[in-house]
């Protein structure tokens, strides 16, 4: 596997190292170990999928507060999304920054987010499913969420002609009003 560090310290880009022949290829996707080497986690408790029949439909930003707070490994085995995550780690360098990136089922990329990050995703396609791990389990008492267009966060959402959102995520809050200020 072949880690590229994102500039938002922690978080990851996870690409496979195939092994091809006749019949196709073979890669790890997860290993404890090289995880480690990396200072990343490597075993969850967790997993969930998301289908998103139509391109457009936008998920986010979504996040547990501590001590539920989840780290997240998100790839995608069908289509392709356009990924986003927020740190909201206190006194982080990069507080309130985001990282974009796009992830596939052809690329096989994989985005590891570290706790205090928010994530949300629009899909780029339609009929794409996207698998995530989880560190943590669901807490409904500890999800919390931020508004995927706060112009603070300055997302770069790629445009589309119909965005399909979930009655909560069109109402959650901006990250000015539901998170002090960094420290
Ligand atoms: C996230 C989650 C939801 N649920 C339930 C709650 C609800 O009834 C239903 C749908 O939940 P939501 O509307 O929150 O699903 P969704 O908006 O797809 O939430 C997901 O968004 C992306 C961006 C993430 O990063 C995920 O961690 C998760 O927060 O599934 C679980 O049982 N377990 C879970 O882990």
């Amino acid at each position: 596997m072949r880690f590229t560090p994102t500039p938002l310290a922690g978080a990851f880009l996870i690409d496979i190292d195939p092994v091809q022949d006749e019949r196709g290829l073979f890669a790890r996707t997860v290993c404890e170990e090289q995880f480690a080497r990396h200072g990343l986690l490597g075993r969850f408790v967790q997993q969930s999928v998301s289908w998103n029949p139509h391109a457009g439909t936008l998920r986010g930003l979504h996040f547990q507060l501590a001590p539920d707070a989840e780290i997240k490994l998100v790839r995608v085995t069908r289509g392709a999304i356009f990924d986003a995550i927020v740190d909201l780690r206190p006194g982080s360098a990069t507080y309130g920054k985001a990282f974009h990136t796009e992830l596939s089922a052809a690329d096989r990329r994989q985005l590891y987010i570290p706790a205090g990050m928010a994530h949300g995703f629009q899909s780029l396609q339609a009929d794409t499913e996207v698998l995530y791990q989880m560190s943590t389990p669901f807490e409904p008492a500890s999800a919390r969420g931020l508004r995927w267009d706060d112009p603070a966060l300055a997302i770069p959402w790629p445009g589309c002609a119909h965005r399909i959102l979930s009655e909560r995520d069109r109402a959650l809050p901006l990250l000015h009003d539901c998170l002090p200020p960094n420290p």
